[in-house]
């Protein structure tokens, strides 16, 4: 089949690195001769028929923009076949070959029910900070949030030093513990609560305590930074927080990172994997190969099944988890 026209969009939660893949696989498609279209507001604009025409200009001084200049959304509507039937039709209507989805699991999820109706390539490209898809080593955007919430656990822990408190620094990740494993290590924090390894409130307040307890007979220093995924802890933080204050007689105090996470200028890492993701997609397309994603797996772009991103959950390095324990006992 011969491409003479492509689409892009994002969906799902915003990445830093979206915009540099955009521009790579844009440049990609140009480069095969290929006219490229971005949707706007994820599957809405494709429901709407709300697109841009790429041109050179619009992609000058992408690669190091956070956010998406194809902006994104959630979209309801998309869940319905009705919906999706309509999207396959102004695909065609608007002469597109190919569609490349840069977003998260549930975009997967749409655009694999999307190609089971269209007759032409759909590719997603793994976009999420929380780096939550399997078949896929990193996902575009992980790297730079890890940077967001070092950077700010670094800044957190001059004054939790000089007041001597506890800070709870609480992190993206939806349910999955990447981002507070890595910034946790990455940030020198003495304890990290995972959805990975989390059981109950009950048991958790005593690995944590007895973490403190350690580190205090230890002559540690007496400020001490906790790490933990969103939403994990039963009934919010609040309930920690009054907890480990009561237990220990520490002032503790609860640092919500939330969506600065998601911004920012893309790192290296976000902008060479958006890049080699951005320029594979488009082979893909050329290659008509259906219902994939671009990965990377050791460095190099691979291709597999769509529904692989959410077949099995991808597990966490086991090595940072039991080595954490190891590097936080005296502070
Ligand atoms: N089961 C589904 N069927 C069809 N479309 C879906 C389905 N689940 C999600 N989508 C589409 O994908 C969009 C994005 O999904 P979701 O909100 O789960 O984010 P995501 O892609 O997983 O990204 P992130 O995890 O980074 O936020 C949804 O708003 C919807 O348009
Ligand atoms: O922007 P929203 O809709 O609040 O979504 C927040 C969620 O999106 C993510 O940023 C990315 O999936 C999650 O880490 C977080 O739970």
């Amino acid at each position: 089949m011969s491409i003479k026209k492509i689409a892009i969009l994002t969906s799902g939660g915003d990445a830093p690195g979206m915009n540099a893949c955009i521009r790579a696989a844009y440049l990609a498609a140009r480069n095969e001769g290929i006219e490229v279209i971005g949707y706007q507001h994820g599957y809405n604009g494709l429901l709407k028929q709300d697109f841009v025409e790429f041109e050179h200009r619009d992609i000058r001084n992408l690669i190091q923009r956070g956010g998406t200049v194809l902006y994104s959304a959630r979209c309801e509507k998309f869940t319905k076949e009705e919906h999706r039937i309509k999207a396959a039709a102004n695909l065609d209507e608007a002469g597109i070959d190919g569609l490349i989805v840069i977003g998260g699991n549930g975009s997967f999820k749409g655009a694999e029910l999307l190609q089971d109706i269209w007759d032409k390539p759909v590719i997603g490209v793994p976009g999420t900070i929380d780096n939550d898809i399997a078949g896929t080593d990193y996902t575009i955007g992980y790297h730079t949030a890890i940077q967001t919430a070092v950077e700010s656990i670094d800044k957190v822990r001059d004054t939790a030093d000089a007041f001597e408190r506890i800070f709870i620094v609480d992190v993206m990740g939806r349910e999955a513990g990447f981002i507070a494993l890595n910034s946790a290590i990455a940030g020198g924090a003495d304890h990290v609560v995972l959805p990975e390894t989390f059981e109950s409130a009950a048991d958790e307040l005593v690995r944590i305590l007895d973490k403190l307890d350690q580190r205090r007979k230890n002559h540690a220093n007496s400020s001490h930074i906790i790490v933990i995924t969103e939403n994990l802890w039963p009934g919010g933080l609040n309930i920690l927080c009054d907890s480990l204050q009561t237990e220990t007689g520490i002032d503790t105090r609860i640092l919500t990172l939330g969506h600065v996470q998601r911004g920012g200028s893309p790192v290296w890492q976000d902008r060479i994997l958006a890049s080699k993701l951005g320029a594979f997609a488009v082979e893909m397309v050329i290659n008509d190969e259906r219902g994939r994603m671009a990965g990377i797996r050791h460095r190099y772009p691979e291709s597999v099944p769509l529904g692989t991103s959410r077949e099995d959950r991808k597990p966490l390095n086991h090595y940072s988890m039991s080595m954490l324990d190891k590097i936080t006992l005296l502070g």
